[in-house]
């Protein structure tokens, strides 16, 4: 482990200085398509603009026979695109794979000063982080990068569950943390075969009814992500990094994913993947806070003035405490409506109400 006093030294002479703050860009959904696939590459310059994140997926979903095309493909389009102020990040193949190597010498060598976070897959543990952290820092070097390309993790193995406080903190690079449900289901031996979102019998049942033991009694389906989520998110911000909930596979059940989405961002992560466009206006309208609740918010900041004390506001106790939570929320909906000029107009609206 790296001295406190070395950490944020470049881990290869001449590479960039790492940061010492994640920049709190807008990341409510970042969405991937895979770089070999003609007509998913072809739509890129009409969904950037749309998008927060546009990720070049490398890995799962693209075929083991597709990879060299998925590869060459980001090359060619990162090349070719102005991506204005929307990030472009990538997803390389897993460390154990026979492809991460080349996804890193070609990606960083070719478009390192265009991307701004490899997403790696299948974390286990701070190991990995480290392997990954030096290994960017020689090729950033050798590429003459001026910036620090940041890493992300996906918490998808058991292991990396259970080190997820460790793999947060492993380097001044790592920009954040999305949740894997699919791979960390098949790690974890769980028995659900569905992308993210719940399970009909995952459930609690009501008592039997005192008065007739025979009644139908009723059932509440529960969160099958709620643990690792709220550890995610813990680990993330005990590290000043942001934590982010993954994919929902059932791309028709736009219901269920809206659901999904929000639950992720009130238990405080900042966005999701969209995996087919129908899901980038979800992720968008979840993940920016409402303009009413940023207008109470508002309200509340004014009203307690210092942020000390306590006042009374249509019934609600406010303190120092609540001054802090509409301080998030206030502060999410300034990042956003910079660059979102009809959330802007949206907010201003509700706060003249
Ligand atoms: C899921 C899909 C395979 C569905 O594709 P398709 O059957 O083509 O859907 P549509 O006919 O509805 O598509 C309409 C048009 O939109 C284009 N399209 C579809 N998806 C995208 C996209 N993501 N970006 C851009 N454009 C897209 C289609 O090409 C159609 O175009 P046209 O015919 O010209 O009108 C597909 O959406 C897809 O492959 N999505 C990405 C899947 C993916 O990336 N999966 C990996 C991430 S999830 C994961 O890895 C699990 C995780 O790691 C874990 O462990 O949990
Ligand atoms: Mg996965």
């Amino acid at each position: 482990m790296r001295s406190p006093k070395d950490f944020f030294r470049p881990l290869a002479v001449g590479a960039p200085t790492p940061v010492h703050d994640v920049p709190f860009r807008p990341s409510r959904m970042i969405h991937f398509f895979d770089p070999g696939n003609e007509k998913m590459a072809a739509k890129v310059p009409s969904i950037a603009p749309t998008v927060d994140v546009l990720l070049g997926n490398l890995e799962d979903a693209v075929a083991a026979d597709r990879k060299e095309a998925a590869r060459s493909g980001l090359v060619k389009i990162a090349k070719a695109t102005d991506f204005g102020d929307t990030q472009l990040w990538t997803r390389i193949n897993s460390l154990d794979s026979p492809w991460a190597l080349d996804d890193l010498l070609t990606l960083v060598t070719e478009i390192g000063d265009k991307l701004d976070v490899i997403m790696v897959p299948k974390v286990e543990g701070a190991e990995d982080i480290h392997y990954i952290d030096r290994l960017l820092a020689q090729l950033e070097a050798k590429a003459r990068i001026q910036r620090p390309i940041l890493v992300h993790a996906i918490l998808e193995t058991a292991s990396g569950v259970a080190n997820v406080e460790e793999i947060a903190g492993a380097s001044p690079r790592m920009q954040g943390i999305s949740l894997g449900p699919a791979d960390l289901a098949a790690s974890r031996r769980m028995k659900t075969t569905r992308v993210g979102g719940g399970h009909p019998g995952y459930l609690v049942r009501e008592d039997p009814h005192a008065q007739d033991a025979d009644a139908p009694r009723a059932t509440f389906q529960q969160d099958l992500w709620h643990y690792t989520i709220a550890r995610m998110v813990d680990a993330c911000a005990a590290h000043g990094i942001l934590p982010y909930y993954g994919p929902f596979g059932d791309i028709k059940d736009t219901t269920a994913c809206e659901d999904q989405f929000r639950n992720a961002f009130l238990l405080g992560c900042v966005g999701a993947w969209s995996l087919h466009p129908v899901q980038i206006a979800i992720a968008k309208k979840v993940f920016s806070p409402s303009p009413a609740d940023v207008a109470w918010a508002r309200r509340v900041i004014e009203a307690m003035g210092d942020g000390t004390g306590a006042v009374m506001i249509d019934g609600k106790m406010q303190d120092d405490a609540t001054y802090k939570q509409c301080q998030v929320v206030a502060q999410l909906a300034d990042t956003l409506a910079a660059r979102d000029p009809e959330l802007r107009d949206a907010y201003t609206a509700a706060e003249k109400e």
